[in-house]
């Protein structure tokens, strides 16, 4: 089956995956993935992701539930999907004796249509690095190789676990650019994330795991503008809290004060700010430090993942 702008190029339906006959590290989870489209699994350590993108790869069979890429099924059906992805798994391990380039070398030999070793090896930056040996690169510098390899099929679709994990700003900076002009050229790629900035981004869209189920999903706006926005400012002197307007006509559903420090959360960031302001004009003091900003996904990845601190959880939880 080829793949055309309107089909999903994943398929996952109900995954589950149990290690052991008992402990389900996936336990049914379902999402897909269109054509050209960079999707991101976020997710705490352990959250699941590796055994996803694992099924994904047909490296393993599921416990539970489907998985289609390409169409096909991954793992019973490997000799037709195979050649047409890419995977970059989370350690790469190469003979550390070759030299970058001979790597690139064996490798090509083995994948049907690659691209010339020095494209695949210039794509990802180590085009000078061609005569050097495995054994001699820096850590950043074997992801990017892994990368290559991912590469060199020339893939429909790629898989990148983790694929900046030990890279400089500059390296990540360097690979994000690539993974925009793989998508931008018809590639779909779904990776795994520890880094926010790098799933707000890079991806479309993105789902969030937390114990082997989806918490949350969607373009990384729709993920955060599920969370309140922040307000903050200083109490004007010899004011108190309860000289401000009502928190609930405000629409606040969080509040804490800290010394002077007023922090406010909400889903109606315009309504608040207009109110909090008129009330200052009207009573002719300042909102010094006033700061509004709505939320980061690193917020909402925090606040799914449970890690929020209990006060501000029960604050928002009691709306
Ligand atoms: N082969 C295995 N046997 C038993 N348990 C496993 C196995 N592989 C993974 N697990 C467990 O399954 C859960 C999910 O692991 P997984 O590696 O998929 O998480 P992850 O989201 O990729 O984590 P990380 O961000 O740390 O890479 C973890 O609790 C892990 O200990």
């Amino acid at each position: 089956m080829d793949t055309s702008e309107h089909e999903h190029v994943i398929e996952v339906t109900d995954l589950r995956r149990v290690y052991g006959g008992e402990f389900e590290a996936v336990r049914g989870i379902t999402f897909h993935v269109k054509h050209a489209e960079v999707f991101a699994l976020l997710g705490t350590n352990g959250a699941g992701k590796t055994s996803t993108v694992e099924l994904l790869e047909g490296l393993a069979v599921p416990s539970g539930g489907r998985v289609r890429v390409l169409g096909h099924d991954p793992y019973a059906e490997r000799a037709a999907v195979r050649p047409r992805t890419g995977v970059m798994l989370q350690e790469g391990g190469f003979p550390s004796e070759l030299t970058v380039g001979e790597t690139v070398r064996m490798w090509a030999g083995c994948t049907s249509g690659a691209r010339p070793v020095d494209e695949a090896l210039e794509l990802v930056g180590l085009g000078r690095r061609a005569g050097v040996r495995v054994k001699q690169l820096s850590g950043g510098e074997r992801r990017r190789l892994d990368l290559a390899l991912a590469l060199l099929g020339r893939p429909e679709v790629l898989f990148l676990d983790e694929p900046t994990t030990g890279l400089d700003a500059e390296g990540r900076r360097d690979t994000w650019d690539l993974v925009r002009r793989l998508r931008d050229t018809g590639t779909t790629v779904l990776l795994t994330t520890h880094y926010l900035e790098e799933a707000e981004g890079l991806a479309d869209r993105l789902a969030i795991l937390h114990e082997g189920r989806i918490a949350a999903a969607g373009t990384p706006a729709e993920v955060t503008a599920s969370q309140p926005a922040r307000i903050s400012f200083e109490l004007p002197e010899s004011y108190v809290l309860g000289d401000l307007p009502s928190l609930g006509e405000l629409g606040i559903v969080a509040h804490e004060v800290d010394g002077r420090v007023v922090r406010l959360r909400t889903h109606e960031v315009q309504r608040a700010a207009t109110g909090l302001l008129l009330w200052a004009r009207d009573a002719g003091v300042e909102l010094r430090g006033l700061d509004v900003r709505s939320a980061s996904l690193e917020e909402a990845f925090l606040r799914i993942a449970g890690r929020m601190s209990a006060t501000e959880k029960e604050g928002v939880a009691a709306v």
